[in-house]
């Protein structure tokens, strides 16, 4: 009787599985396409800002050839060309499909919180006021300057519950969790978030990208969403910020793409805010071709002016004097992509480093002509409540910019749902 090789079934996991399943070290990446969670390292990729996509190609390709099924590539990459990155093959990969249902998000992190602002929010309002200058002078039309709070927790942060919390309260985002640790550090070091915007996916040979700007803070109440909506559509300022963005991405698709759709923007929501958004389709001319891969086609879109700016170069020089804090990953790129080119890459926005009990979280605004400084202000704090929500911080923040001192970075401590700064 001829014998036949047992057969090992797959494990089928669930969303909620993986999720569960999470580990400081861990990958973990969710999108309406799926989670992926990984683990280990099988091979780790190298190579400058630009040939990243071509080099996890080759590792993947290598991978193939030494018999790894379906290996994948996942990592981030920091926003500066010089900025830190991690990138690798892991050793072992389990997907599912996308989470459905809501759950409630388990219990909040640690009761008590001390709240750095980095630079002082009246110091954020005068960077706004100096790039305005700068826009009106000449040279530039838009920049995206970020401000950063550090929280300190009276314990170590659970990345693990931080995670759950950040997906639970918005499943729909692209939410993703990765060590990031440098040597030296003497804790794991987690990047994290539940990012809004799609920097670019590809799946055979259609390519999608979903850029987003001009933005206001979502209310509380139906009638001030709505009215808040209707305003987002019509503000010239607001469109302008965004048609930046939707024609940089366009324009970078065009050079790979036999057709591309590019059509009217429309208003997207988040728990936290709503923004333009501008979903672009397309065709690509050669899906084999190395500069065609999902992260090849992230490191061409990389900074879009939804992060840094137009022209790109007084952008970065803009941010490099105006902004005090480094940014390291904070509006980079985070993602996956495996050895047919296919994957996905989102902008590492509403994201945080947690390090111990510290948590680093980042937030930007685009800034042209007819920008306010005091919404720009009450914007950023806006995209701040993604982290601060996820962390227990529900009160947001309040801004006490007219009574801080100039310079002096405001400090102020934070109980469950309050912040008193
Ligand atoms: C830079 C951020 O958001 C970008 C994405 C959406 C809307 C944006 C805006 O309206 O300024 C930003 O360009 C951030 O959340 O830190």
């Amino acid at each position: 009787m001829p014998t036949t090789a047992p057969v090992r079934p797959r494990p089928v996991h669930t969303a909620a599985d993986l999720l569960a399943a999470y580990l400081p070290g861990s990958y973990y990446f969710s999108s309406p396409r799926g989670v992926l969670l990984a683990d280990g390292v099988h091979a780790r990729v190298g190579g400058t800002a630009g040939a990243r996509g071509r080099g996890a190609a080759a590792a993947l390709a290598a991978a193939t050839r030494d018999g790894v099924e379906e290996p994948v590539a996942v990592g981030a990459i920091g926003f500066w060309p010089d900025a830190e990155a991690t990138l690798f093959l892991p050793s072992v990969v389990r997907r599912a499909a996308p989470l459905t249902g809501r759950k409630p998000a388990p219990a909040g992190l640690a009761p008590r919180w001390s709240i750095t602002h980095r630079p002082a929010p009246r110091m954020y309002a005068d960077s706004v006021r100096r790039a305005l200058d700068i826009i009106h002078a000449g040279g530039l039309d838009k920049v995206v300057l970020a401000r950063c709070l550090e929280l300190t927790a009276d314990a170590p942060v659970r990345v693990p519950q931080l995670l759950t919390r950040l997906v639970r309260n918005d499943p729909a985002a692209y939410a993703f969790a990765l060590d990031v640790s440098a040597p030296g550090d003497a804790a794991p070091r987690t990047l994290l978030g539940a990012s809004p915007e799609l920097l670019v996916a590809r799946r055979g040979d259609t390519v999608v990208a979903n850029p987003l700007a001009g933005s206001v803070p979502r209310a509380a109440d139906d009638a001030d969403n709505q009215s808040r909506i209707r305003d987002l559509r019509r503000s010239p300022k607001d469109r302008a910020e965004h048609a930046h963005v939707a024609a940089q991405v366009a324009a970078v698709l065009r050079r790979h793409c036999v057709a591309l759709d590019v059509p009217e923007p429309t208003v997207v929501g988040t728990p936290t805010m709503w923004h333009l958004s501008t979903r672009i389709t397309g065709r690509l001319a050669d899906p084999g071709h190395p500069d065609s891969s999902a992260l090849a086609l992230a490191e061409a879109l990389h900074p879009t002016p939804a992060v840094c700016g137009v022209p790109e170069q007084p952008a970065r020089t803009t941010i490099a004097d105006l902004e005090p804090e480094d940014r390291g990953y904070y509006s980079g790129l985070v993602g996956w992509v495996d050895a047919h080119g296919d994957g996905e890459w989102v902008v590492t926005i509403r994201s945080a480093e947690v390090y111990g009990r510290t948590v680093r979280a980042f937030a930007g605004a685009g800034i042209v002509a007819g920008s306010d400084p005091a919404a720009e202000l009450a914007e950023t704090s806006a995209k701040f409540r993604t982290l601060l929500g996820a962390l227990g911080v529900d009160g947001g923040l309040s801004e006490p910019g007219s009574e801080s001192r100039a310079g002096a970075p405001e400090t102020g401590t934070a109980g469950h749902g309050e912040v008193i700064a």
